[in-house]
């Protein structure tokens, strides 16, 4: 058993009809038993680097190891949930939990399956192509929780659920993810939503990482300032700063104390990432969390 769920060195990726890499120059490390999200903007190569590591997709340069191994050869312990939920539509419920069964015969946890989808009030008898985007997606998550993954790869999961179900479903996998000790990836656009299940964060954009490490050592790393417009904010690294009439506002990464004059707040999750999106220039900060754990 290895502690990396998945560790990535110069990862990229390119398509054919793409004149960029959609993914370029990827370096992380996301320690096992981990709740991790990716987020970032559209385009940013959050579905690419999910596909990467389910072994849909290869790169094109550098490498990516899963669970220890390939994904290729990693691919029984894990399961990938596409954005997409493809699901067969002619069959029912209980025939797709059966397929999920015979396809991972050793694996197969039938009780949660079931579950799952009994808490969302579906009838097993249903056909797939029945089902509303929402009910698709919490068979799609029934199948990839029966199959009982140690990576569990979900690409915005909760997009199309209400907020019950979504509250409902998030809480069951983090259930599992604390009782199993399964590692969850999962990308989304709901930042805010993010703060209360992940504990560690990767940012994408442009196909590079932004930010990667523990949730809490990212947040610890950032300091909100406010202050009078034209205080000095050297030496530290300045992420996004905004003078309104006398006032500045700054997202800073404090390279020391702070000056006397300037007032100082943590900042949330929602507000370390926005400044990041709208600063793309910003430097990236990549915390190992080998060294962060330490
Ligand atoms: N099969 C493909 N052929 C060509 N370009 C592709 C292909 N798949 C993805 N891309 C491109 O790669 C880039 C990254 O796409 P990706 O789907 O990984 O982004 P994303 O972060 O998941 O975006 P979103 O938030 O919109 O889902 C985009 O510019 C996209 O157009």
């Amino acid at each position: 058993m290895t502690d990396t769920a998945i560790e990535a060195a110069g990862l990229g990726r390119r398509f054919r009809r793409r004149r960029g890499p959609a993914l370029d120059g990827c370096a992380f490390r996301l320690p096992a038993g981990r709740v991790c999200a990716v987020t970032g903007p559209n385009g940013a190569g959050k579905s690419t680097l999910l596909a990467l590591a389910a072994g849909l997709l290869r790169p094109t340069e550098g490498t990516i190891t899963v669970l220890g191994t390939t994904p290729a050869a990693a691919r029984e312990r894990l399961a990938h949930v596409a954005q997409n939920k493809p699901l067969h539509p002619q069959l029912t419920i209980a025939g797709t939990l059966r397929l999920g069964r015979d396809l991972n015969p050793r694996r197969w946890d039938a009780r949660t399956a079931e579950r799952i989808v009994a808490e969302g009030g579906l009838d097993p008898d249903t056909k797939i192509r029945a089902l509303s985007g929402g009910q698709r997606t919490r068979v799609a998550l029934a199948l990839a929780l029966g199959k009982r993954p140690e990576l569990l790869l979900l690409d915005e999961p909760m997009a199309d659920l209400d907020p019950l179900a979504r509250h409902q479903l998030t809480a069951t996998l983090m259930a599992d993810a604390a009782d199993r000790g399964t590692t969850v990836v999962m990308s989304s656009h709901v930042v805010a939503e993010l703060e209360g299940s992940c504990d560690h964060l990767l940012l994408l954009g442009s196909g590079r990482v932004r930010l990667a490490g523990p949730l809490d050592d990212l947040l610890a790393a950032h300091t909100l300032v406010t202050g009078r417009a034209g205080d000095a904010l050297d030496p530290h690294t300045v992420v996004e700063s905004r003078t309104t009439g006398r006032q500045l506002t700054a997202l800073v990464r404090p390279a020391g104390p702070l000056g006397d004059g300037l007032r100082r707040d943590r900042p949330s999750l929602e507000e370390v990432v926005l400044a990041h999106l709208r600063s793309p220039e910003a430097p990236p900060l990549l915390l190992d969390a080998r060294e962060a754990a330490v």
